[in-house]
């Protein structure tokens, strides 16, 4: 019988670790963790679930976690899933350690992970990929996957031994052509990132309220424009085209629930990344998604003053956090010049 393939979860965190949790038993998967993440699947083992009753516990004797880059030597197949700010470290660390032939996946929110790790990593092939869905961690070492949707990966024929792995785990593989579109689309969606950590709310709650979606509305409008003069055409990764979103969610609450029901089928429980990052006291990703735009924009000579706004809020909340009321929020964002 063939050896099952050698995977190296590089990062193991929230989606390392779900990703790695589902493919345990169909790969020989090795966690690269912070060594206070290493020591919580050493003492409790990895439990993964999802919102459809899935639920898988893997022992902590079976587990492979280490805390050193080495580690990810004779991978054949490294999923990158640190935050965006670790990615150049991570490319450097991995450039000193992958075999040649080795395949990278970037599954990371924002929109330069992939080129940045191909620029450290000239002799591998490095493939973008895009998590569409929240992942909580409800008690030590058990990850939730909180909404649905279908991972995301760059076209490649490097990546056909490893489908039947990604399809016995239970991840559905979605193979695009235009990662890049799909990632914009992706961060469009991420722009309630910080609007969600502000909020102090789970994700649910805050998008059943009409004023928290207005202000999300804002913010991918002007997003939306800045791509559109960038001749940037972010991708359908939702069941609505992109540019629907915004008059879709500013629709009163009684519409909003009734037309878009799949949007707020969350776990009650989750909310964004960014949260988690701002409980965790580091700094957020906020750079790598609404400065994206703001970048863009001044790019093209632009600006783009909501998402800017958002970007310094953040800024302050990573110094001192401090709950936003929605209306408030949007009434600042309506007046950022
Ligand atoms: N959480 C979610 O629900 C979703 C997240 N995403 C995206 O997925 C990516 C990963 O997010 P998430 O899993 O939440 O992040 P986490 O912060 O939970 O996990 C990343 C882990 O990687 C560790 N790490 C950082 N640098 C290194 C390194 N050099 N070596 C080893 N470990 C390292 C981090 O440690 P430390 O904190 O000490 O740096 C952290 O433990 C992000 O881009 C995010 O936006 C996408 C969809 C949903
Ligand atoms: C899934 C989603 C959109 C919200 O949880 C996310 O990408 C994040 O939290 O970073």
């Amino acid at each position: 019988m063939k050896p099952l393939p050698r995977i190296a979860i590089y990062g193991a965190g929230m989606i390392g670790n779900y990703l790695g949790g589902r493919l345990h038993d169909h790969a020989r998967v090795r966690f690269i963790a912070r060594p206070r993440i290493a020591s919580t699947l050493k003492a409790c083992g990895l439990t993964v679930s999802d919102l459809n009753g899935h639920r898988q516990h893997i022992a902590p004797d079976v587990l492979d976690v280490h805390t050193h880059p080495e580690a990810a030597r004779d991978a054949e197949l490294v999923l990158v899933t640190v935050k965006s700010s670790a990615t150049m470290d991570v490319g450097h660390e991995l450039s000193e350690v992958l075999a040649p032939g080795s395949l990278v996946i970037s599954f990371q929110n924002g929109v330069r992970n992939t080129a940045e790790l191909r620029a450290s990593l000239p002799g591998h092939s490095v493939l973008a990929g895009m998590v569409p869905f929240n992942v909580t961690q409800p008690e030590p070492g058990h990850f939730h996957q909180g909404s649905s949707g279908e991972l995301m990966v760059e076209h490649s024929a490097e990546l056909e031994p490893f489908l039947p792995v990604f399809a016995g785990g239970g991840l559905a593989l979605q193979r695009q052509d235009d990662m890049q579109a799909v990632l914009w689309a992706k961060l469009l969606i991420n722009l309630n990132n910080p609007l969600n950590a502000l909020s102090g709310l789970p994700l649910r709650d805050q998008l059943a309220h009409r004023t928290w979606r207005r202000c999300l509305a804002l913010l991918q409008r002007e997003g939306l424009q800045i791509l559109e003069v960038a001749g940037i055409r972010p991708a359908q990764v939702t069941a609505l085209p992109a540019r629907w979103l915004p008059t879709v969610l500013s629709l009163p609450d009684a519409m909003f629930h009734r037309i878009a029901a799949r949007m707020l089928a969350i776990d009650p429980l989750a909310r964004s990344s960014t949260w988690d990052d701002l409980q965790a006291g580091r700094r957020t990703e906020v750079d790598y998604i609404n400065g994206e735009i703001v970048a863009l924009a001044k790019s093209k000579g632009l600006r783009a003053p909501a998402n800017a706004r958002i970007v310094e809020l953040m800024r302050d909340a990573e110094r001192s956090y401090l709950r936003w009321e929605a209306d408030a929020l949007l009434n600042t964002l309506r007046n950022a010049r």
